[in-house]
């Protein structure tokens, strides 16, 4: 499937210089939706995963149909004030700012084999960031995956040695 000629591209958004890749397209399109998150399921379910962690907001999109199609639970990561019970935090660097993230000190047991989903992987602080706080938890992380992959911020570098599963890739970005 040609999923990228599902991705709107807005210049400018949300500041000049980047190219935002708007999923909201590809989304609505329910042969596509499906076709995304088999293809996640295809790459990583003999790895046996435990748990899915999905980063706030866009990675609960894909990680939600992904865990149930598993039959595993799913995990929130989320920007900070959300969570309501005792939590692990972590400030990271975005392509455009700077934020953080939290996750329950429950959300994953020891030794939990965990695969990870976002929609993008840019330059790979949310992604890193939240890959940090399973570790804090004790979760085995097992691959990492995206919709797309913005290979020209080197995101992936930060992710040496895991499998990152990306189905979408572009090369000319800022
Ligand atoms: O690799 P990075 O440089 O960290 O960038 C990628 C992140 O940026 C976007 O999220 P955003 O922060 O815009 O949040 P949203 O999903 O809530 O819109 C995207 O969904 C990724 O989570
Ligand atoms: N260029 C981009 N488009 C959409 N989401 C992003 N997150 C970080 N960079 C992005």
């Amino acid at each position: 499937m040609d999923l990228k000629s599902l991705i709107r591209e807005v210049p400018d958004f949300p500041k000049p210089g980047i190219s935002f890749k708007d999923i909201t397209t590809l989304l609505k399109d329910g042969a596509a939706l499906r076709y995304v998150v088999d293809q996640f399921d295809g790459h990583f379910r003999a790895a046996r995963p435990d748990v899915i962690v999905g980063a706030e907001s866009r990675g609960f999109i894909l990680g939600a149909p992904l865990a149930y199609q598993l039959g595993v639970g799913f995990v929130l990561v989320r920007k900070p004030g959300k969570l309501p019970a005792a939590k692990e935090r972590i400030t990271y660097d975005l392509e455009y700012g700077q934020d953080a993230l939290e996750i329950h000190v429950d959300a994953i047991q020891p030794g939990q084999k965990v695969v990870i989903v976002d929609d993008l992987l840019a330059t790979g602080g949310t992604i890193s960031a939240t890959a940090e706080l399973v570790k804090r938890l004790g979760g085995v992380i097992v691959g990492f995956a995206f919709i797309i992959e913005l290979d020209a911020l080197k995101g992936r570098d930060r992710l040496a040695g895991y499998d990152v599963l990306s189905l979408v890739h572009y090369d000319d970005e800022e």
